[in-house]
């Protein structure tokens, strides 16, 4: 969707930012400004998307919070107490560790998932993820919050782990190699059966567009936001099942 009246800053210049100058340049919305490390900000934005490190994210928030700019956060490997309380309905901040609305599916399915294991202590749930050799955090930020989606499924289990997993864990794999953009599977292990289901990007273009969406969803709203609210009104509907309500 084009939007030249949108004026998006971007920080970051890594593989993220490069597949989001050029996801915006072919949607026709011209970025105001880019920055990287030790750079700062050139002018006023509507919207500024993150795609930077995990320790730059709580300076770009306060620069927004100055600024009155609203912030989408797409940097993985942080996490910040109270961000709500700090925010305080001042601006808009959605953050998400996955902008494909694809993954934002998954982690519904993945809630359905958990509670079809809960059915039976013999449906094992597990979740395992591939990412290209360069990436900073692991696990990554779609696994955490595609475990976290599984585990509100499944009361007995109650935090995930990497490996070996306790009864009361959920069992998460990591594997970082070559250049793979991104991929995630939820399953589940019984007796005589596995379900699974995968989500493999095969480029980053999936990210990208999708940030450019979360920009143009945030813009004039106040408070913070994640995937899961923007992608409320496409997905809730996949689930209605013709049932009495
Ligand atoms: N939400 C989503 O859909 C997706 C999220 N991601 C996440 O996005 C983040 C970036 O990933 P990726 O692009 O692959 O990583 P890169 O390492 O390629 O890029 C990170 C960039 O941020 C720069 N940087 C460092 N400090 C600052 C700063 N203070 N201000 C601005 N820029 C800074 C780095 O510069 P320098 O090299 O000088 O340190 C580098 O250019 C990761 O957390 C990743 O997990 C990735 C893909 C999709
Ligand atoms: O670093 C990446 O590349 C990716 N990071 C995000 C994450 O941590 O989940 C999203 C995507 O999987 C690619």
């Amino acid at each position: 969707m084009s939007d030249p009246e949108l004026r998006i800053g971007l920080f970051g210049r890594g593989r993220l930012a490069a597949a989001i100058v050029e996801a915006a340049q072919s949607a026709g919305t011209p970025l105001a400004w880019q920055v990287g490390r030790d750079e700062v900000p050139g002018g006023p934005a509507d919207v500024a998307i993150d795609a930077s490190v995990a320790g730059a994210v709580e300076a770009h928030l306060d620069w927004a919070l100055a600024t009155g700019t609203d912030l989408v956060i797409g940097t993985t490997g942080w996490s910040m107490p109270g961000l709500g309380a700090r925010v305080g309905g001042r601006i808009g901040v959605l953050s998400a560790s996955n902008f494909s609305l694809a993954v934002a599916l998954m982690a519904r399915l993945a809630t359905v998932l958990g509670r079809f294991a809960a059915l039976d202590p013999a449906r094992d749930p597990y979740l395992f993820e591939h990412h290209h050799r360069l990436k900073a955090d692991a696990p990554s930020g779609t696994a955490k919050t595609l475990a976290a989606a599984l585990l509100a499924g499944c009361p007995r289990k109650t935090e995930w782990t990497l490996g070996p997993a306790e009864p009361h864990q959920l069992s998460v794999g990591v594997l970082r190699a070559g250049a793979e953009f991104g991929t995630h599977t939820v399953g589940l292990d019984a007796p005589a059966e596995v379900v699974e289901l995968t989500h493999r990007a095969r480029s980053r273009a999936p990210f990208a567009e999708g940030a450019l969406g979360a920009a143009r969803w945030l813009r004039g709203r106040k408070g913070c936001f994640t995937m899961d609210d923007l992608a409320r009104e496409v997905l809730d509907p996949l689930f209605n099942f013709g049932g009495t309500p």
